[in-house]
């Protein structure tokens, strides 16, 4: 299905409108004060209408964009009735607490699956020295939308909340109202120039091989670096979502924008999701290019599949995510051999692992127990994460950590929030990273990094340059 396509029922219904708190959360409400209000209405927007609504939504002080790989499934938010940033190292039992105590002041007879807050964690806790340009996202951001669109099941809902009364009776009139009237222009812009670590980075990538050769414990690590793009103007954030649904199919689309700040990802990368008690992730490591045709595009995958490095290097992150999850689930279950996992450029080793989880467990255990798994830190992570923090020229900030949506019900979906980049008026900072074993060649993981900034490249080039 198209990114943007909004072609449903006709008919408008609003499906509540409760202004009390049930007798549930009465105690709960009253403590925390707040109480948060909640309606819905099914829409049936054109797809010219959504790039309206959401080109105008841009502009606001915050917007999200979570879209799973096949579009079937999206979340958008629209301002925000409440942000959060966990700032402390148990980030994600903060956020897990958050979402509790939003459930508790909802005074609404909206489903509770029908709310969610969308944002990211911070893939590490940074130093005093390390915020580099990742500003008030340094520590990750959750953000619970003043409005909600929310897709799923082939229908599209608008959700407004609020923790005061509504504007007005008209839900989509309030929507029109809260959104900015002018639709931002796209514009052309020139890359000006791009910085990039390439040789410091091939040497703390020799450094780190050396390491693995002679460290007996040391497995793998997962370093990153970074390439700056400035342009003669500031990117338009229009233009680049445009190229990211037009360009990057079959991936997440990933955006949080706050104030000046927008991180934008495209990841093939699930990290976990969760319905009920059913937990789906995937263990995905190993890379090579797509072919220019079919048949290079698929030897280039059948040699990836029989390559002893890559395999071992995935069959790393397959352990590491069996043993994690053993004391949250059971019935966990993955296929023998890894598949291929397909983007625009490239293809990784993929294993799609499902499990059920335990009733102690929840989402939130889940992200704390994966993240980061070893195709992203490394293994064992007790080593490899000092060694990254040693030796990356720059703070993570939301590279590479869970970036998704819960819902107030407890199920939601995170994804690993690489092919990414952090856009800041005319500057951009892209980040890649690659797996790291003994094996490893540096030279060959600088021509991995560099084709995995080609995602984000593509769209700061906009969409006439894109294809
Ligand atoms: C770290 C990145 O990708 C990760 C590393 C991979 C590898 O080393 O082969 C493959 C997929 C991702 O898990 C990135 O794209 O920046």
């Amino acid at each position: 299905m198209q990114v943007g396509c909004f072609f449903y029922s006709a008919e408008k219904i609003v499906v509540n409108y409760v202004l009390v708190a049930h007798n549930k959360t009465r105690n709960q409400s009253e403590k925390s004060e707040k109480v948060l209000q909640a309606r819905k209405t099914k829409v049936t927007w054109s797809a010219a209408q959504w790039q309206q609504y959401e080109s105008r939504g841009v502009q606001l002080d915050q917007y999200a964009v979570f879209e799973n790989t096949d579009q079937t499934v999206a979340w958008y938010g629209f301002g925000a009735v409440a942000t959060y940033t966990p700032s402390s190292p148990a980030a994600f039992t903060a956020v897990a607490a958050w979402v509790k105590q939003l459930r508790q002041q909802l005074a609404s007879t909206v489903s509770s699956q029908d709310i969610a807050i969308l944002g990211g964690f911070a893939f590490s806790t940074p130093g005093a020295t390390q915020h580099n340009g990742w500003g008030a996202l340094a520590n990750g951001y959750f953000m619970l939308p003043r409005f909600l669109v929310k897709r799923s099941g082939g229908q599209t809902e608008l959700i407004e909340l609020s923790a005061a009364a509504f504007a007005s009776a008209d839900l989509l009139a309030d929507f029109e109202q809260f959104l900015p009237a002018i639709v931002q222009p796209g514009v052309e812009v020139d890359l000006l120039q791009q910085v990039e670590d390439a040789a410091s980075w091939q040497q703390a990538v020799q450094q780190v091989v050396t390491r693995l050769q002679t460290d007996a414990y040391l497995q793998k690590v997962v370093l990153a670096r970074t390439l700056m793009v400035t342009a003669a103007q500031p990117f338009s954030v229009t233009q680049l979502l445009l190229a990211l649904r037009q360009v990057h199919t079959q991936v997440y689309h990933l955006v949080l924008k706050v104030a000046d700040q927008l991180f934008i990802s495209a990841t093939p990368e699930r990290l976990v999701a969760v319905q009920g008690q059913h937990l789906a992730t995937a263990a995905v490591a190993g890379t090579t290019a797509r072919g220019v045709d079919a048949a290079t595009d698929a030897a280039l995958g059948a040699a990836l599949l029989k390559d002893q490095k890559n395999r071992a290097e995935q069959q790393i992150v397959v352990t590491a995510i069996q043993q994690r999850l053993q004391n949250l689930t059971t019935e966990l279950v993955l296929p023998a051999r890894p598949q291929l996992l397909k983007s625009q450029q490239v293809q990784h080793l993929y294993t799609p692992i499902t499990a059920k989880l335990q009733p102690a467990a929840d989402l939130f255990t889940a992200v704390a127990a994966l993240h980061p798994t070893p195709a992203l830190g490394g293994q064992p992570a007790a080593l490899a994460l000092p060694l990254i923090q040693q030796l990356e020229p720059e703070y993570r900030g939301l590279f590479g950590a869970p970036f998704g949506y819960a819902t107030l019900a407890g199920d939601g979906e995170f994804a690993v929030a690489i092919r990414s980049m952090l856009v800041q008026q005319q500057q951009a900072f892209l980040f890649a990273g690659a797996g790291i074993v003994a094996a490893s060649k540096p030279a060959a993981e600088v021509r991995e990094t560099t084709l995995k900034f080609q995602p984000m490249l593509q769209l700061l080039r906009g969409v006439d340059h894109a294809k």
